[in-house]
């Protein structure tokens, strides 16, 4: 089939590069120039495991091309991907404009039949909207033809995204006409071979579908965030009770993990978000609030415990953060914990020497550049630079290689050895017994 993907990030690139490695013909479209140019290169933009000799290979084969223009996008496209991001705008509602901008620049190009398949996530009823911006403009063109707007939310995870592609666990198509459900059935078929996972509704289902499912992810979380908290106070450790609690099949263990709070792209502004629809339309979002307000809450814990245990000021205190990215397997740092917590210590007067096995890039452009350059933040090579006559280790992102480090190294060259644990991945008792003063999220 002939493919346009229009948006080069985590879910566009993706995309692409997934749809031509099944044999389609795929074209991505990006309007950052400089993402284009070095995917030509064949160079990836972002950390995603599994994702460059996928774009490398198929830029060889010459089944995916980038280019910054959608006018040089294939003529005869059967399916026009919207992956480009609706970021939280000033009154927490998700903003449409590159979405919206796209379908305008959509009916300027577009000259065949065709579908256009929104990925973003987008409130319910923008399929609508974007059929209305397209239309408007063939209306100004004087151009006639059939099209259909098909809301196809995604569902992967940054860090396991290719396989999640790959292998969905179900793939939504919301849409209205026999044609545009058969299309997509047979693109997706190859991903869905093993069991029927193609679940077809209406768009403005499709759409609601998929705020419902991040949010009852961020819900889970923040729920267990706040026992982890009832816990701490009540002298019960948290990880027994989430061990406890999984083993109910009505509960399982995915998405129960206390923690420093949810960052990335998605769950706080999809939150965010499905409060501001809830406000909309005068439903009162009560739980999605409360979701919000604890992850908040959370992301200031760490700092908190640091705060408790050092004092407020930090003056000629050095901490060693490990973890910069959201969540281990990516570089993006975005609505990340590690940025709460290393604002608050620079401005109580720390240093912070931090080491994340992929966001380095990232991190250098995430922090105002004094911070750098005046070297309250040393952003160091390797993990163990980090704990350099450190005041204490404070653990925030799970990468696996500090999951079970040397901790005999590490005593030896932090000034004191204490631990924050921000994502329970060691054992207290252990720890204490090596020495360490540890400190966890519920964990007496
Ligand atoms: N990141 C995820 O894990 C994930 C997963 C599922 C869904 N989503 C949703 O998918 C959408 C995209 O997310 P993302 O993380 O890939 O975003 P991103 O910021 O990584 O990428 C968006 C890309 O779109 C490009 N773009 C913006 N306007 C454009 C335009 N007019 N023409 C061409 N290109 C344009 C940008 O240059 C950028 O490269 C969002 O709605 C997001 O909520 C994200
Ligand atoms: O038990 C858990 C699980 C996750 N997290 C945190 O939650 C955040 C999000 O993690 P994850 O969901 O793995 O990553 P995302 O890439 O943000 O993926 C989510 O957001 C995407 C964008 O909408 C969706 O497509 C995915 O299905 C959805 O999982 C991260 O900060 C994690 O540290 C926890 O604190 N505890």
């Amino acid at each position: 089939m002939k493919l346009t993907v229009i948006g080069a990030g985590y879910v566009g690139l993706v995309t692409a590069a997934c749809f031509a490695e099944m044999g389609n013909e795929v074209v991505c479209v990006d309007n950052n120039g400089a993402r284009i140019d070095s995917l030509n290169r064949g160079e990836i933009p972002i950390h995603e495991p599994g994702l460059e000799p996928l774009v490398r290979n198929n830029l060889a084969e010459g089944r995916l091309r980038f280019t910054e223009r959608l006018a040089d996008a294939v003529d005869d496209t059967l399916v026009y991907f919207i992956a480009v991001g609706t970021p939280q705008g000033e009154d927490g509602s998700a903003d449409l404009s590159h979405v919206l901008e796209v379908a305008k620049e959509l009916g300027r190009v577009i000259r065949h039949r065709c579908i256009v398949a929104d990925k973003s996530t987008v409130p319910v009823g923008t399929a609508e909207k974007v059929k209305a911006t397209i239309q408007a403009e063939l209306n100004r063109r004087g151009q006639k033809l059939d099209f259909e707007v098909v809301s196809n939310p995604e569902f992967l995870k940054e860090g396991d995204a290719v396989n999640d592609f790959m292998r969905p666990d179900r793939v939504i198509i919301g849409a209205e006409s026999p044609w545009a459900i058969e299309t997509l059935r047979e693109l997706y078929a190859p991903f869905t071979r093993s069991h029927e996972r193609i679940l077809v509704m209406r768009p403005r289902e499709a759409e609601m579908t998929k705020y419902a499912a991040n949010a009852m992810l961020a819900t889970r979380i923040s729920f267990m965030n706040e026992l982890a908290a009832l816990c701490e106070r009540l002298e019960v450790d948290v990880e027994r009770v989430r061990i406890g609690i999984g083993a109910d099949q009505r509960i399982g263990y995915a998405f129960i993990y206390p923690g420093c709070g949810y960052g990335g792209s998605c769950f706080p502004k999809d939150v965010r978000a499905l409060i501001r629809t809830g406000e909309q339309v005068g439903v009162e979002p009560a739980i999605l609030k409360a979701v919000d307000r604890r992850n908040e809450m959370q992301k200031r814990l760490l700092f908190e415990k640091v705060a408790a245990r050092f004092g407020t000021d930090l003056s000629n205190r050095t901490f060693a953060v490990w973890g910069l990215a959201f969540k281990p397997g990516t570089d993006d740092m975005r609505e990340a914990p590690s940025r709460v917590l290393i604002e608050r210590l620079v401005r109580s007067g720390a240093k912070v020497q931090a080491y994340d096995p992929a966001a380095m890039p990232t991190a250098q452009t995430a922090f105002p550049g004094e911070w750098l350059s005046l070297g309250s933040v040393k952003l160091v090579p390797h993990q163990y630079d980090a704990l350099a006559n450190a005041d204490a280790l404070i653990l925030v992102t799970e990468w696996k290689p500090f999951r079970h480090p040397d901790f005999s190294r590490m005593k030896a060259l932090m000034k004191t050895p204490v631990i924050f644990d921000g994502r329970n991945q060691y054992d207290p008792d252990d720890l204490r017994a090596q020495g360490f003063e540890y400190h966890g999220i519920g964990r007496p």
